[in-house]
């Protein structure tokens, strides 16, 4: 095995890197498919493409207005691919969502009509199924909201002149469209209007797409089409991992899809992980499309380990002490610090109960509407303190004077440079006001004291010391609780936490913590990774873990999809396992928290996923 080891060519696959490169002829432009396993590259040739593409044709592009369209899963690996492309201007990188509304945008009477013709149908739908339905019952009631909201909606429709969208935010205005209707929408334009089709590919002449397999379905499809009618001027590449599926809107079975004439290089390496890890991803792989990788010659040999634990145990305590073998087994001090390690939860809540702030997060984790905001910290109330107030509140108890200024210039409505220098003779009483209001915020923290979320923003708005979100005032506000919406009452329940607690979500979501859920990590790699296998405490239904490991039995549903060779749960949690687990470049520990371990420990071995050894179970 060691000796096959110093035979492996690492670089085998770097022929896929030309194979990519020739597809970009002008005189023969091709569209590709590069599917590999995980840490074979993909994002790697995606930025080789790009250098490429910028050294060959960057200047004949810039001449002609058109771009290369580069659209990722997350806003995080659009930053990431313009960091590493230095922000080159031939590039749009993009989140599917923004890239389908840049193209969109200015078609206000298209995108008008569509929204009517679309709410119709809603209400259609929504009637027919109503007339069938059982007066009285909750679903009839939500329907009859439903219905009565889609009227309103199309009666306001015809007032409104421009209908906007931010693909970062919440979209609540009247005049706002939602993340859906945006991408069915653009891929329908797409699909369906040849003016559109001709102005995509005149400005895009390529577009590449990043994690594919989890891209939108509508919009692969779209891109499809596309590809059918222009594809003598128009060239796709997909880069992705059927493996690394783990989202529902992907397209199933892409590869399927791909036209024949298409170039589908692969390879066959792994870059990132030792042998062990490579060889348990092989594993994990085996009885999905039995694809297998091959480590580095110079891979060093890695460890991994599966603990399993009573899910009763005292889970922070079983954390600790699990670092503590795999420095030992690993002989690896780092995991030591939780900072050198990065422990993979399975649902948002699960890093708030162990960071200290579920008081925070659990009343809106209950409000659909926060899903992705709360998540990525762009939820108005929460980004509005994380991102101005604890930056003030942090510099101006590190005594660093000068941030603190430049907070206040930047946000501070007293200062605003329009009515500061209007006032050129009551700049100092300005300046004064704004130091007043910023001395009776930090007396909150007085004698020790920690406020509350609510005490911080109360203050702000007796002073005015900084605009405030919207909704402000009516979480602030004490009417009857019957007559504040979920939003508002999530809102006000939330923050009445303490201030603290903000401090670790902000933390947390801006990644500087040790935590990040198995999907968050897309993408990304770690040398020290700790895979949280908890069932009970994540409340989803669409993963089990206890299914995989053979410690829970399959449902009805689950047998009848696999019979019916539907995607069943017990294959997407392999996948996501399998991203989890592929996330570790040198030491992995997997903790399994069950109350069956001994079906735990029989599964993991007839897998071939771990060997006796390296399991460990601990009471
Ligand atoms: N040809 C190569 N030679 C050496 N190192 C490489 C090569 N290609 C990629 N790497 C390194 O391997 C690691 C994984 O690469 P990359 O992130 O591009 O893989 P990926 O296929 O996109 O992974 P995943 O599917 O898991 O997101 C990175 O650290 C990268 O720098």
């Amino acid at each position: 095995m060691e000796n096959q080891r110093f035979e492996i060519d690492n670089h085998m696959d770097d022929h896929v890197d030309e194979q990519i490169q020739k597809c970009f002829d002008n005189q023969m432009p091709k569209s590709f498919f590069t599917f590999a396993g995980a840490g074979s590259g993909k994002t790697t040739s995606l930025i080789k493409a790009l250098t490429f593409l910028e050294r060959q044709f960057g200047s004949d592009l810039s001449a002609n207005s058109k771009q290369i369209a580069v659209i990722t899963y997350t806003n995080a690996a659009c930053n990431e691919i313009l960091r590493r492309m230095q922000h080159t201007s031939i590039f749009t990188v993009s989140t599917i969502h923004s890239f389908l509304w840049e193209l969109i945008r200015n078609y206000q009477s298209d995108i008008k009509e569509w929204v009517r013709a679309n709410i119709a149908s809603e209400i259609a739908e929504l009637d027919s199924k109503q007339s069938k339905g059982r007066i009285g019952t909750d679903a009839y009631r939500a329907r009859a909201t439903k219905i009565l909201k889609n009227k309103e909606r199309l009666a306001n429709l015809e007032r409104i002149k421009r209908l906007s969208y931010n693909p970062n935010g919440e979209n609540l205005g009247s005049d706002s469209l939602n993340h859906n209707e945006v991408v069915k929408m653009g891929a329908e334009f797409i699909t369906f209007k040849d003016t559109m089709q001709k102005i995509l590919v005149s400005k895009y002449p390529i577009l590449l797409i990043d994690e594919s397999q989890d891209t939108k379905k509508e919009l692969i499809d779209a891109m499809l089409t596309l590809y059918k009618n222009h594809k003598e001027d128009f060239v796709i590449g997909m880069f992705g991992d059927a493996m690394q599926k783990i989202y529902m809107d992907g397209k199933d079975n892409l590869a399927a899809c791909i036209p024949a004439d298409w170039e589908k290089p692969t390879k066959v390496m792994n870059h990132r992980s030792a042998t062990r890890i490579v060889s348990l991803a092989n594993a994990i792989r085996k009885e999905v499309d039995g694809q297998r990788q091959k480590a580095r010659s110079d891979a060093e040999v890695g460890t991994v380990r599966l603990f399993i634990v009573s899910s009763p145990a005292v889970k922070a305590t079983v954390e600790k002490k699990v670092a503590e073998i795999m420095a030992r087994e690993a002989s690896d001090d780092q995991w030591l610090i939780p900072e050198e390690c990065k422990s993979l939860i399975l649902e948002h809540h699960m890093a708030a109960s162990r960071l200290g702030f579920e008081e925070l997060y659990a009343p809106l984790n209950k409000v659909r509407m926060f899903d992705t905001s709360l998540r990525d910290g762009t939820l108005p109330e929460l980004s509005f303190l994380s991102n101005i107030v604890l930056p003030l509140v942090n510099a101006h108890f590190n005594k660093r004077d000068f941030e603190v200024s430049r907070i206040l210039r930047r946000f501070s409505p007293i200062l605003d440079r329009k009515s500061f220098t209007s006032k050129k003779e009551n700049q100092s009483e300005l300046i004064q006001i704004a130091a007043n209001a910023v001395d009776d915020l930090l007396s909150l923290w007085n004698e020790n004291r920690v406020p509350s979320c609510l005490d911080v923003l109360d203050s702000i708005k007796t002073s005015g010391l900084f605009q405030l979100p919207k909704r402000t005032d009516d979480i602030l506000a004490n009417p009857d609780p019957g007559t504040l919406d979920e939003k508002v009452c999530a809102l006000r329940a939330a923050l009445a936490a303490p201030f603290t607690q903000l401090e670790c979500y902000a933390s947390y979501v801006s990644g500087n913590t040790q935590y990040a859920t198995h999907q968050g990590v897309k993408g990304l790699e770690f040398p020290r990774v700790v895979v949280i296998m908890d069932d009970e405490a994540s409340r989803g239904t669409w993963f089990s873990y206890e299914k995989l490991f053979g410690s829970r039995n399959k449902t009805e549903t689950d047998l009848e999809n696999e019979r019916t060779g539907k995607d069943s749960s017990m294959a997407r949690t392999t996948r996501l396992f399998y991203v989890a687990c592929t996330r570790a470049q040198k030491s992995l520990g997997v903790i399994a928290y069950t109350n069956n371990k001994d079906a735990v420990k029989s599964t993991a071995l007839a897998n071939g996923w771990f060997q006796d050894d390296e399991i460990i179970m601990v009471d």
